[in-house]
């Protein structure tokens, strides 16, 4: 097992950061840290770190209880949002910076930093100094200086976020793709949940300093276990159990609320058996997707996704009358406003 945390609770004053969590993630996995801001994500990656002591509870790494041991000697590498190269170092000193410090001899530093620049995809530019690097090639820089001391964990706390959403895109698909040809055990958080579906093998769902739930990207949509998870992970209509669009169908629910996904409400331009009657209040077109906003007759609101091609065959316009039914929806025992 690459990492345990068992029952950790960290707390700051009177407030619960991180409240009794307990997760595993396996080793060699690539696991993401979800929540919103302030859900105790960061506080988690510190306790794993070590950069922060918990005030109950076990943190394991490698089979081994390193609750109190130093950051040091838990051999992790990190690269945070802001994480600053040293400026006055060529890229290859900024990478063999954690292998000097540890007097490893010269020629295998040397090896080891053209083996990560390649690594890193940014052979040829050892000799450049920060300044000239994109911001993504710096953070592609200051993970490969994470990697130098082939750390056992690698902690990850927004890597991305200060890059524009263009090359952020493209580092997600490269993080993955290194991911898959290093295989050290890695912690991402994110706030974003496109990207921790896009790169993780698992999520961990964090809300008010606990574990909603974790799963796979696929086990998290599609089998959300509470309703801030179903209301985190993708756009969703929240109703009152008793809206008509739920009647006659079958949904009816002991529950006051139920979550419809935007793409799981049939729309169609005459009644069809348990259909119900909608006006088209507006309609939002996002290249091959259209978002139209429904005003059912009992004043509810809904927002249905359709396809270019769906939208196309229905001819929608404003303000047209249409017909609609869910095909899915979900109601949870608890709700827990974000
Ligand atoms: N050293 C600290 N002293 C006091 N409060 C803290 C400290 N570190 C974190 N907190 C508080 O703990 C809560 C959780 O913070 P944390 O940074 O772990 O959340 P997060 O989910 O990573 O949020 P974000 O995405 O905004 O970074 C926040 O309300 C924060 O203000």
């Amino acid at each position: 097992m690459g990492i345990i945390v068992e029952n950790v609770s960290k707390q700051f004053g009177s407030f619960k950061a991180v409240d009794s969590v307990s997760l595993e993630i396996g080793s060699g996995s690539l696991v993401a840290l979800l929540g919103p801001s302030g859900s105790g994500k960061s506080t988690l990656l510190r306790l794993i770190a070590g950069l922060e002591l918990p005030d109950s509870g076990k943190i394991l790494l490698t089979g081994k209880d390193a609750t109190y041991q130093s950051v040091q000697e838990r051999n992790i590498g990190f690269l945070f949002q802001h994480y600053a190269l040293f400026k006055h170092m060529t890229v290859c000193k900024n990478i063999a910076f954690g292998l000097e410090i540890r007097k490893a001899q010269k020629a295998k530093i040397k090896a080891r930093v053209e083996e990560l620049l390649e690594l890193v995809q940014l052979s040829g530019l050892g000799d450049r100094y920060p300044s000239q690097l994109s911001g993504g090639q710096r953070q592609r820089v200051a993970l490969a200086r994470a990697l130098a001391p082939e750390p056992k964990v690698l902690l990850l706390d927004e890597p991305f976020s200060a890059l524009d959403a263009r090359v952020r895109k493209d580092l997600r698909a490269w993080l993955r793709k290194l991911h898959d040809e290093v295989h050290v055990t890695t912690v991402f958080v994110t706030h974003d949940q496109e990207e921790a579906m896009e790169v993780s093998d698992e999520i961990v769902v964090m809300n008010k300093g606990r574990v909603e739930q974790i799963g796979t990207p696929a086990e998290i949509y599609d089998r959300p276990a509470t309703a801030f998870v179903m209301s985190f992970i993708g756009p969703v209509n929240v109703l009152p159990s008793s809206s008509n669009i739920f009647q006659s169908n079958g949904f009816d629910s002991a529950h006051p609320e139920m979550f419809l996904r935007p793409q799981d409400i049939i729309v169609e331009t005459s009644p069809n058996g348990t259909t119900v009657a909608a006006r088209v209040s507006r309609l939002i077109h996002l290249g091959w997707e259209i978002q139209a906003e429904l005003t059912l007759d009992d004043g509810q609101v809904v927002t249905a996704h359709l396809t270019r091609d769906r939208f196309d065959e229905l001819n929608l316009e404003p303000q047209q009358r249409v017909y609609v039914k869910p095909k899915d929806a979900k109601s949870f025992p608890l709700y827990f406003s974000i």
